[in-house]
């Protein structure tokens, strides 16, 4: 089996509800999480109506008067919860060409006082518009999130398995569901015959992101391991899921974390997505959690061979740092604005020269 993908695979969902047919899905997710790092799931548990419910909002929310967008700016928030304006956020140190809200699903900041570590303050509520320019958007939102974040914890039991765990082989690496905080965005990527990158190259975080494409517009591009950009179209009823730095971290580099990136549309059309981040235990060290795995799946590791550096380099402090730490450093060197405003030291400490124009880090 070839590591140098030239497509992404398609898994079915359904086949996890029939006890008879569950083991073939899990093969399928050993392939894609081990050689890929990416893969389309179709007929997933999330109610179709509701995705489409959704997906009617995201013009709406975009069109809302700019000064409405911008009383509930990330700026705003320690969370880094809110709308960020087009041209707002940094990859790699050069400016990203998209414009989107963060939302996550409800939670209380465990944030107490200043002797408390900051990265708790990473979680906490959302800033939502107001409910009579965008009635019921709110709710479809956190109805929507709730679903995915469902299957989320599905998909882990069932990634254990696939890695050869116990089927709880990764809940030590969340805390109990009211203490959890998992992110939701919703993109929008204006066309542009000018701009360099959507979102340039990028790894994500944590264990697992599950995307919706909102829009028919290609533009999604993950990069196999001989460095070549795939495409990853929409395909329709489908989401995509990817891994991030900390499953691999974990699993010691059997779970891809593949670098992708979104090219900026063509035409005269936004491309919408949605990109659900499913996170895990703030205080977690993840250096500290050593899972066993069998032999015959290191050796699925060991045939694929080792992952190349390729062009993204974020999240490295995982060996030392708690993950809501090594989290809070991705999102103030993304978000300097929120970093000055909300933490200071950190600001200082990774934009010494003051607010960038081109920031130094990824
Ligand atoms: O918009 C997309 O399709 C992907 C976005 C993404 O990779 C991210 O925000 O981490
Ligand atoms: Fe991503």
């Amino acid at each position: 089996m070839s590591a140098n993908f030239t497509s992404v695979p398609i898994l079915d969902w359904s086949l996890t509800a029939d006890p008879a047919r569950q083991s073939e899905f899990v093969a399928q997710l050993r392939h894609a999480v081990i050689n890929v790092g990416f893969l389309y799931l179709a007929n997933p548990s999330v109610s179709q109506d509701d995705i489409h419910r959704l997906i009617e909002y995201i013009p709406k929310l975009f069109a809302l008067p700019q000064e409405t967008k911008d009383a509930i700016r990330m700026a705003n928030s320690p969370h880094f919860l809110g709308y960020s304006r087009l041209g707002a956020e940094l990859t790699k140190g050069k400016t990203d060409h998209r414009e989107q809200f963060d939302f996550a699903t409800p939670h209380t900041c465990q944030w107490k006082s200043p002797g408390d570590p900051d990265h708790l303050r990473l979680w906490g509520p959302s800033q939502w518009p107001p409910e009579a320019l965008v009635p019921g958007f709110k709710e479809t939102m956190e109805q929507y999130l709730l679903q995915v974040q469902e299957m989320s914890y599905k998909l882990s039991e069932l990634l254990a398995e696939a890695l050869g765990l116990p089927k709880n082989g990764l809940s030590q690496f969340y805390d109990a569901p009211e203490f959890m905080q998992h992110r939701g965005k919703v993109v929008k990527y204006p066309p542009s015959n000018a701009a360099e990158q959507g979102v340039g190259p990028h790894y994500d975080a944590g264990f697992v992101t599950i995307l919706l494409q909102a829009s028919p517009h290609e533009g999604l591009q993950v990069q196999n391991l001989s460095g070549e950009w795939i495409n990853a179209p929409p395909i329709p009823g489908t989401f995509v899921i990817n891994f991030g730095k900390a499953l691999e971290f974990v699993t010691r580099g059997l779970a891809r974390a593949t670098s992708h990136r979104v090219l900026p549309p063509k035409g005269d059309t936004p491309r919408y997505s949605v990109p659900f981040f499913q996170n895990i235990g703030l205080g977690v060290r993840l250096a500290e959690r050593v899972l066993e795995f069998p032999a015959e799946i290191l050796k699925l590791r060991d045939a694929r061979g080792l992952l190349a550096a390729t062009d993204s380099v974020n999240f490295s402090e995982f060996d030392r740092e708690p993950s809501g730490k090594v989290n809070l450093i991705g999102r103030v060197k993304s978000h300097p604005d929120v970093a000055q405003q909300h933490y200071p030291d950190l600001f200082q400490k990774f934009f010494p020269e003051g607010m960038p124009t081109q920031a130094s880090a990824y």
